[in-house]
């Protein structure tokens, strides 16, 4: 397994370009099962997770061809599809659990296993099952697998979800473009994803009304057609790669970033005193005193603070002056970074959802192991600015998530190199 050594070192500089969204991307290739016409995806990331997609969706009878070095995916599902997603391609990640809407609408019926991915929490699958049965599915867990039909198809109706999960919005929205009717879906989530995948699926010929708010309306049509779409950029790159001049010092322009995509997080960023400026380039990060200071951060769902962000922040409040407070809202487990940010000397407590950090004057390199993807990349921000050497093992949750970053973080002056294991 390889790992990534990173030396500490002074301020960063220059201009570090941000991919397209893995999290959009996940949701958008599956959504080419809900048509027999080519779809074809520009502004991919490079990642372990889309190869995965890939494979998931080849096994169930799409033919994909990767172009311009991943950055371009042409998928087509004309022929006779498979309705059966297998344990073995979908335990490795939790975005597999996205083909089951979209077969559903296109075949009536899936079987589709329980998925895997990062151990942040329990992740259940209730709230996807409630928002398709909705829709007039019958799902039943046996043996692993979910197992869903239709009596003749999916029907439009009105669901309110009891939290705005993000992948039930996700398979809610796709499967009922191809319901008889008109379908609502209350209480939506509205990550900037979502709207991603719905400007896609309006493209292919959906109807749909109220993305980006918590209510989301959709006239089901009888069939969905071709279409070309650019991913929207990665607001959790962008995050992560805002935080290395904040932590480090110096001045990086994340190029293509846009305050939109992270306005909640920009505030937090603000009173720490971290300048971010938004202009034609994208956006330029740089501190504005010597010392980062401590700031409560609470994550939520869009447009609050993202979870998928708190472990980075976690990594910058380390060496804050004062104590911060985090809290954890969205996964029950997600403070796996905390203890190896403590051998890298950092001062933290955690009880429950709630960790309490107390700034000290540096960090020290350390050994430490990555526990899923943005605690990776939490504890290489960390090494970003530690005295020493910091070696994170087990990174492959990094590539999953983060593409060419030893080469993205050299570009702007980091020390960091893969060593291969
Ligand atoms: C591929 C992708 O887009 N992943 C993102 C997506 O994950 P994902 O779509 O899995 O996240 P959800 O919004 O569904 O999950 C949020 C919370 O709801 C719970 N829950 C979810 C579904 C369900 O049926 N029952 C249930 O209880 C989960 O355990 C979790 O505690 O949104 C998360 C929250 O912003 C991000 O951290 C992930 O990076
Ligand atoms: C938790 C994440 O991803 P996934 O939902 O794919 O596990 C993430 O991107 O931080």
């Amino acid at each position: 397994m390889d790992s990534i050594l990173v030396k500490g070192g002074g301020p960063l500089s220059g201009d570090i370009e941000i991919a397209g969204a893995k999290n959009a991307c996940l949701t958008l290739m599956p959504a080419t099962l809900l048509s027999d016409e080519p779809l074809t995806l520009t502004n991919a990331p490079r990642l372990s997770d889309i190869k995965t997609m890939t494979a998931l969706l080849e096994s169930l009878g799409a033919e994909i061809n990767s172009l311009q070095d991943g950055k371009v995916q042409t998928m087509s599902c004309h022929g006779d599809l498979n309705p059966i997603a297998d344990y073995e391609i979908v335990r490795k990640m939790r975005a597999s659990n996205l083909v089951l809407g979209p077969l559903l609408a296109r075949l009536g019926h899936a079987v589709v296993s329980l998925p895997g991915g990062c151990a942040i929490g329990a992740r259940p699958m209730d709230l996807h099952v409630d928002a398709l049965t909705a829709l007039g599915a019958e799902i039943e867990l046996r043996d692993g697998y979910l197992h869903a039909k239709t009596q003749g198809g999916l029907k439009g109706n009105v669901h309110k979800m009891r939290f705005a999960s993000v992948g039930a919005t996700e398979n809610f929205v796709m499967a009922a473009t191809l319901a008889k009717g008109t379908s609502v879906l209350e209480n939506a989530a509205r990550e900037p994803e979502i709207v991603d995948l719905v400007a896609c699926l309006k493209k292919m010929g959906a109807q749909i009304e109220g993305e980006g708010t918590s209510r989301i309306e959709i006239q089901g049509v009888d069939r969905l057609h071709g279409a070309t779409h650019p991913v929207v950029t990665d607001r959790i790159e962008l995050g992560t790669f805002m935080l290395a001049p904040a932590i480090c010092g110096g001045e990086v322009t994340c190029l293509g970033g846009k305050m939109s995509l992270v306005e909640s997080f920009a505030e937090k960023l603000d009173v720490a005193g971290i300048s971010v400026v938004e202009n034609a380039r994208g956006l330029t990060v740089s501190r504005k005193g010597d010392r980062v200071q401590a700031v409560d951060v609470k994550t939520e769902p869009f447009p609050g603070f993202p979870t998928d962000l708190q472990a980075q922040m976690m990594a910058l409040l380390c060496t804050a002056e004062g104590t911060s407070n985090l809290e954890e809202t969205i996964f029950e487990n997600r403070f796996m970074h905390a203890p190896e940010l403590t051998r890298m000397g950092a001062n933290i407590e955690v009880h429950g959802g709630k960790a309490i950090v107390h700034g000290v004057e540096r960090l020290k390199g350390a050994q430490v192991m990555a526990t899923d993807l943005r605690a990776s990349v939490s504890l290489i921000l960390a090494g970003l600015a530690a005295e020493g050497e910091t070696v994170v093992s087990r990174v492959y949750h990094l590539d999953r998530g983060y593409e060419f970053v030893e080469k993205k973080l050299s570009g702007i002056g980091a020390h960091i190199e893969r060593i291969k294991g």
